[in-house]
């Protein structure tokens, strides 16, 4: 990397080059008069393990080493919180895994005060940086694929459905197409409530991983305009108190390797991209957050913003799985158990870029409305609103807090969800063998993020209190029994003779079956979908960042990564936040 130098100025300095970050330097500096710094902690990471699908989740060299507090509601443990540390963040070490949320998901942003940030006023961007690349006549009949391009755009990102499906996987989508309750939509990127097929971010032509990095920086990482150093860690925000409001200036930072750390200065905007986790600690190691969690690590108090580090969302996620017999070969447990397979299909992607490792894992996922996966969706809808939240929230959200009044009317939309038939309160994943994970989409536990008391630029303490709200536990006893019905009754999977083996069809009440889980470790409080943080709400609500993304309380400085969402939409997130940098750059460009 090239070494920092000192007092540089540029018009706009980018804190991470992961997701968010290179979408937005991609788009500022195509105008070359607009120059534009981005900093990333992480290095460029071109090896083949980045790129090849079927080794998606595999390049852990990658990831910060974080972990979580322990989880109180979940027996103290932790577990590892997810975060790429690499040019390109997330989306280089992601499963791959595309979709979007419901448009309600979206409209629930706009509804809590944030106007433009409806389906409607999102709509453009989620076209504007993908293309849809079909997978051949042979494959789509053979497999009974269904797709409708006309939903994509022609963006960066390149979205595929592979060639190489197991063959099993045909029974899986009948039995659902077999449950009438649950609708199967031709096209989930249209709308994706329902069962459906899904693509993967790889480019049908390389059959490589798409990331923000091959996507949106590689093909311009020339331009003069733009200087990206990596290697190297923002530790400070940089402000002045220009007149009466806190104007950030430029950021303090460490090149790996140095000892010493250089400045660099913003013409314009520092606009923060350094994702869910990060963005909320630069925050308070800067001194912008709660005033109380500030204080207590000795970090002086620039601006008083209760809703840095709150609101933190993430979908928990159940690893349920039933023995299965009969299943064709190749199945999802033959790479794993099979060493001549393994071995041939490496070689096989190796010499021809077919077979199984052009393939990411999962390309059907269902997302049904509440109404059919519970019978007691009405009565779980009331249970939460008749609840006194403050007492299944952290101790920040007390009696009369904005995060509490911003909470109570997230509450409110969200009960509206739970009885929608346009929106999804949990995620089943549609796999050709007994693989059944299931993930909550719209918990009502909220997390934090806060500084280490003793060193505030240590990784912050993560905590996402999954669980909390004995509601999440409902649900997610719930969903299990809606999987339990699935493979139960469909007639399609009766002939691979479904057993279930975790959490055990011995586990039957609520209680029962969130302790199994817990027991048999398939429980974990995230999916790698670190969400908020640094929520767009009003202040009166908790928020971190009005509609424009520019942070209370300062001016030239903007959050621009998935921290923002002020609510998790059902899906994995990768979508959301390349729509989500996209409008805000035409944002930031005044466009
Ligand atoms: C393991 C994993 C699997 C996932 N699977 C899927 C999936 O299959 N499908 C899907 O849609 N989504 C998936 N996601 C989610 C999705 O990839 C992320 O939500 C998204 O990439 C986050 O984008 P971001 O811009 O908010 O942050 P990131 O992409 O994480 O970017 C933040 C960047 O900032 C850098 N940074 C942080 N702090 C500093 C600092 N102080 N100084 C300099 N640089 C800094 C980081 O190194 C990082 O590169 C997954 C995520 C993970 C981690």
């Amino acid at each position: 990397s090239i070494a920092a130098k000192q007092n540089e100025t540029y018009d706009y300095v980018i804190v991470g080059g992961g997701t968010s970050g290179l979408v937005i330097a991609n788009r500022l500096t195509e105008n070359k008069d607009v120059t534009v710094l981005v900093i990333e902690n992480g290095g460029i990471d071109d090896r083949p393990a980045t790129k090849i699908p079927a080794l998606a989740q595999a390049n852990t060299e990658n990831y910060y080493p974080l972990q979580s507090a322990p989880e109180p509601f979940m027996r103290n443990r932790t577990w590892r919180v997810s975060v790429g540390n690499v040019v390109g963040g997330g989306t280089v070490i992601n499963g791959m895994q595309f979709d979007r949320g419901a448009d309600a998901d979206y409209d629930a942003w706009e509804e809590l005060g944030n106007p433009g940030w409806g389906w409607k006023g999102l709509q453009k961007y989620f076209t504007k940086f993908v293309t849809f690349q079909a997978p051949s006549k042979e494959v789509t009949k053979k497999f009974n694929i269904t797709y409708d391009k006309s939903v994509y755009g022609n963006g960066p990102v390149k979205v595929s459905i592979p060639s190489f499906h197991f063959p099993d996987l045909k029974d899986a989508l009948r039995s659902w197409k077999e449950d009438e309750d649950v609708p199967y939509e031709v096209e989930g990127y249209k709308r994706p409530v329902g069962v459906f097929w899904t693509p993967n971010t790889i480019d049908n032509t390389t059959k490589e991983r798409c990331s923000a990095k091959t996507a949106y920086y590689d093909p311009i990482k020339s331009r003069p305009n733009l200087r990206l150093l990596t290697n190297t860690h923002v530790d400070q925000i940089l402000f002045e108190d220009k007149g009466k409001k806190l104007t950030a200036i430029g950021v303090k930072a460490t090149t790996s390797g140095s000892s010493s750390p250089a400045s660099f200065y913003a013409r314009r905007e520092v606009i923060l991209a350094a994702g869910a986790i990060f963005t909320p600690h630069l925050l308070m190691a800067s001194g912008v957050g709660p005033a109380k969690v500030l204080s207590a690590a000795n970090v002086s108090v620039k601006y008083n913003l209760p809703g840095v580090g709150a609101n933190l969302q993430d979908h928990p996620a159940l690893y349920m799985a039933f023995n299965v017999s009969n299943l064709s070969f190749p199945n999802p447990s033959t790479r794993r158990t099979n060493a001549t397979y393994e071995a041939a299909a490496a070689a096989e992607y190796a010499a021809n870029k077919t077979g199984p490792y052009t393939s990411a894992g999962n390309n059907m996922l269902a997302f049904p409305p509440f109404k059919y996966v519970s019978e007691k969706y009405e009565a779980i809808k009331s249970a939460f609103l008749n609840q006194d939240a403050a007492s299944f929230l952290p101790d920040s959200y007390s009696k009369g807090s904005t995060l509490l009044n911003g909470f109570l009317e997230q509450r409110k939309i969200l009960a509206s969800r739970y009885l929608s038939s346009d929106a999804a309160v949990s995620e089943h994943i549609v796999n050709a063998g007994g693989g059944a994970t299931l993930a909550l989409q719209k918990p009502l536990s909220r997390g934090t993020i806060t500084l280490n008391s003793t060193h505030p630029h240590a990784f912050p303490i993560v905590v996402r209190n999954a669980f909390q709200n004995p509601v999440d536990k409902a649900v997610l006893a719930e969903a299990v029994r809606f999987n339990r019905r699935h493979y139960t009754n469909a007639p399609s999977l009766r002939k691979f003779s479904p057993v279930e083996n975790v959490p055990g069809a011995e586990a039957v009440t609520d209680d029962d079956i969130f302790e199994a889980s817990m027991e048999k470790a398939i429980l974990n409080p995230s999916f790698a979908h670190s969400s908020g943080g640094c929520s767009m709400m009003p202040l009166e609500f908790g928020g971190c960042v009005d509609h424009e993304l520019k942070v209370y309380g300062t001016k030239g400085l903007r959050v621009v990564d998935a921290s923002i969402m002020p609510l998790i939409p059902a899906q994995h997130l990768q979508a959301t936040v390349y729509a989500v940098a996209e409008k805000a750059a035409d944002i930031i460009k005044g466009t």
